[in-house]
């Protein structure tokens, strides 16, 4: 087994497990359910810089990437670079994240902030809208195009927007439907942790313009920036370059600041 379907077989269990405890009435109960949400591919599409920062304090690739910083003191720096978004992992397991990261970090910005989890049920779209999510990840490489599609529709029932993940020219060819609204190209393969830009090159004259295209991972000069965006991409999403230093915030003002 590699490491995504690991994951991927633990986050079944963990989701059963969780639906037994808190019934979908308590999360379209909960105080943030209605909050009316802010588009990331509206952030994007307007913007010259296109930062997605990520707050991410381990990984499976990395063991210890940030344990020190409070997730509302990156979430407030972040803000004040002027990124476009955030990105929060809630997984627990594999990268020291919760769904009380997202939380806090709602209660902290006005940022569109992305549900960076591995997404696999109905169930986690109300989570995270419960918990003041504006966007959600789909992974190509976990679901099938009938989930991407299901998924991806009950998610802008949701008023969520959706960042569909792919990796290779198949995956891609497989997901490509009007419910998605960015398309990520993921720098990293998740199974061998591989990372290279020339991925996000190579597909993106395969992804059809309606969608705001996203590199992800990886990410670490303003010259990649540079150069992908001659290749279309109007969003980039980077952790590790801010989350590895002291203060991550600081470090994204600094990088921003030298993008424009
Ligand atoms: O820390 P990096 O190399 O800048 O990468 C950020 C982000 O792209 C990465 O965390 C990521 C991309 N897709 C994912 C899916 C699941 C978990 C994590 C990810």
């Amino acid at each position: 087994m590699n490491i995504l379907d690991k994951i991927v077989a633990d986050k079944r269990i963990e989701v059963e497990l969780k639906k037994s405890i808190i019934p979908t009435t308590q999360l379209e109960n909960s105080v943030l359910f209605d909050r009316k949400t802010n588009s990331l591919a509206n952030a994007l599409r307007n913007s010259t810089t296109g930062i997605i920062a990520e707050h991410k304090r381990r990984s499976p690739s990395k063991a210890v990437i940030n344990q020190k910083v409070s997730v509302q003191d990156v979430a407030i720096g972040y803000q004040k670079a002027e990124v476009c978004g955030m990105s929060i992992l809630t997984d627990g397991k594999y990268f020291g994240g919760s769904l009380d990261d997202l939380l806090l970090t709602r209660a902290s910005v006005e940022l569109p902030l992305l549900r960076k989890e591995f997404i696999i049920d109905e169930y986690q779209l109300l989570e995270a809208k419960a918990y003041g999510a504006d966007v959600i990840l789909l992974i190509a490489a976990v679901l099938t195009r009938d989930q991407i599609k299901s998924l991806s529709e009950f998610a802008k029932s949701l008023s969520l927007d959706v960042l569909l993940e792919v990796h290779n020219q198949e995956e891609l060819e497989k997901s490509i439907m009007p419910t998605l609204d960015m398309l990520g190209v993921n720098n990293r393969n998740l199974k061998t942790f591989e990372v290279s830009t020339d991925i996000s090159k190579s597909l993106s004259d395969q992804i059809p313009d309606d969608f705001v295209k996203v590199s992800e991972s990886g990410i670490s000069s303003i010259e990649a920036i540079k150069d992908l965006k001659q290749y279309g991409y109007k969003g980039f999403l980077i952790g590790e370059n801010f989350m590895k230093t002291e203060n991550p915030g600081t470090s994204a003002i600094e990088f921003i600041q030298n993008l424009k």
